[in-house]
């Protein structure tokens, strides 16, 4: 027998046995659940078998040379799209549900509890300005489009809490819970946890935004909104405060034109430019449209993935879903996602792995995807600090709960803005800004070191500002810089 079979074999008979041990090991979780709450604890150790299953039978990376060229209408220019019809209007936001996604944590910006309690501006957090947005936009049509939150288990105690304060709010908001899956030993496989309880929460994780789909028909909400009446549902990060209900969009997945079927699909991507290096992007890959991740690159081809001209587009996460397709793939069992492996250090010194898919994923599994280039307006993350300092400054005009690129702008493009890491955490960035600065003619500002600002500063053209290590700098109140390098000892030179 050839080496190869054999080892191939090898391979799958461990693989069986892996697969086998990690049953047992989910059935002894599944055992242990509390009393009434073992057919969910069942349901979700399921899901989990499943993604597991998936992550032993396919390769973590993808065959860089089998990248295909994007087929001819794979992305439609949003400015092509057809022109929607004012009275039309009402009748398409009646089909639809707003999703956002709230599984995430604030702690890579330093804060605690939920992100989405983050301020972004005047006080007001990514929650506000979406529930805002949507009494906006309900008030203007008439209409009562709901809003889903998709929690985690590590959000969803606190978000109740807050969405309290929203009961004069005449939104109708609706939450629900992402699975709780369990982190794996990334020698041994097996999960860490020891039973089904909260006692040890290092032990388990919310698995990506992919789990969207699952979780939101075990939550028995995708049938309700079915039965509404309701057709499509438009997904985004909590943190992109671009992410407003686009008119023009929903009439595309609405309805069909040229006498084409509507897509079941569409990601919303957009240009890529330096500060989006680490965004997935669509590729045509196996004959189909796919959702590529960095975490799925195989290491010799990250700058190639990074670079802007080999792939000039990127994933905002705004998604369009039919509704009637995510049931029918979700209950075929046809959603089949890439898996993502997300290697994590635990505190207690040991190195385990959580099995993730990104919600983007899905779009291979639906009939006749596309993705929409739209304009980068709709793509304004809150990833760092330095996104905060934009979206705070006087660059954004708010209205309603949207953030639009004020007018006094003479030109489209946001700023490249650098902030050291003395800026990573909200409070810390807080503290060195007395104020805001005027950053309407800025293009590029880098700041490294202990740098504090005044009230009243301009910021113009190209600025860096470097404090040495053991120096401080303080640009004092009412500063105008404007092409200016300012280093160590505060000497101010021309850029
Ligand atoms: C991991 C995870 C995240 N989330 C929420 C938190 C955020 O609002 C949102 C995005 O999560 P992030 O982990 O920040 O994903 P991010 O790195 O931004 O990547 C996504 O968004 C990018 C655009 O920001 C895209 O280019 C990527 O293709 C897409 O996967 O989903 C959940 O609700 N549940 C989760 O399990």
């Amino acid at each position: 027998m050839p080496t190869n079979q054999s080892s191939e074999e090898w391979k799958s008979s461990t693989k069986r046995e892996t697969l086998g041990a990690l049953e047992q090991e989910l059935a002894r979780l599944v055992a242990s659940a509390k009393e009434g709450e073992t057919e969910g604890a069942r349901r979700e150790m399921s899901g989990f078998r499943n993604l597991f299953s998936r992550f032993l039978r396919a390769k973590t990376h993808i065959e860089w040379k089998a990248i295909q060229p994007l087929p001819e209408g794979a992305i439609r220019p949003y400015k092509q799209l057809p022109p929607v019809s004012e009275s039309h209007i009402t009748q398409m936001l009646s089909k639809l549900v707003v999703v956002k996604l709230n599984g995430g944590l604030g702690t890579s910006m330093g804060c605690k509890g939920p992100k989405s309690v983050i301020a972004v501006r005047n006080d007001l957090t990514f929650l506000d300005l979406t529930m805002q947005q949507i009494q906006q936009l309900n008030r203007t049509y008439n209409v009562d489009v709901p809003l889903v939150l998709m929690n985690s288990f590590n959000t969803d105690d606190d978000t109740q809490k807050l969405l309290k304060k929203y009961a004069n709010v005449k939104v109708s908001v609706i939450s629900f819970c992402q699975s709780r899956y369990p982190r794996i030993n990334k020698e041994t496989l097996m999960p860490i946890a020891k039973d089904m309880g909260t006692a040890d929460m290092e032990a388990w994780y919310p698995p990506g935004h992919g789990n969207f789909y699952e979780a939101f028909a075990n939550s028995g909400l995708l049938d309700k909104f079915l039965e509404q009446g309701k057709e499509y549902c438009f997904l985004s990060n909590i943190d992109n405060m671009g992410a407003t209900v686009d008119l023009n969009i929903l009439n595309f997945v609405l309805n069909s034109s040229g006498g084409q079927e509507p897509p079941e699909f569409v990601m919303e991507v957009t240009d890529k430019t330096r500060a989006d290096v680490k965004g997935g992007t669509l590729i045509q890959y196996e004959d189909k449209l796919m959702l590529l991740e960095i975490a799925q690159v195989p290491k010799d081809y990250v700058d190639e993935f990074k670079s802007i001209s080999k792939f000039r587009i990127f994933n905002t996460n705004n998604l369009w879903a039919s509704l009637g397709a995510i049931r029918r793939v979700v209950s075929n069992n046809e959603l089949d996602m890439e898996v993502i492996v997300n290697p994590k250090h635990l505190d207690r010194g040991m190195d385990v792995i959580q099995l993730e898919t990104a919600a983007g994923a899905a779009i291979k599994n639906f009939k006749n995807s596309c993705g929409i280039n739209v304009p980068r307006s709709r793509f304004l993350p809150v990833k760092k600090t330095s996104d905060l300092l934009l979206l705070m400054s006087n660059l954004y005009d708010i209205d309603n709960g949207s953030l639009t690129l004020s007018s006094e702008r003479s030109f489209p493009t946001t700023p490249l803005v650098k902030l050291g890491s003395s800026f990573d955490k909200v409070k810390d960035y807080l503290a060195r800004f007395q104020g805001i600065p005027d950053l309407i003619e800025l293009d590029h500002l880098t700041v490294s070191g202990d740098v504090w600002f005044g009230r009243d500063v301009s910021l113009k053209g190209t600025v860096i500002i470097i404090a040495n290590h053991g120096d401080r700098i303080d640009v004092a109140p009412g500063t105008i810089l404007e092409n200016k390098i300012v280093s160590g000892n505060l000497r101010i030179l021309d850029h």
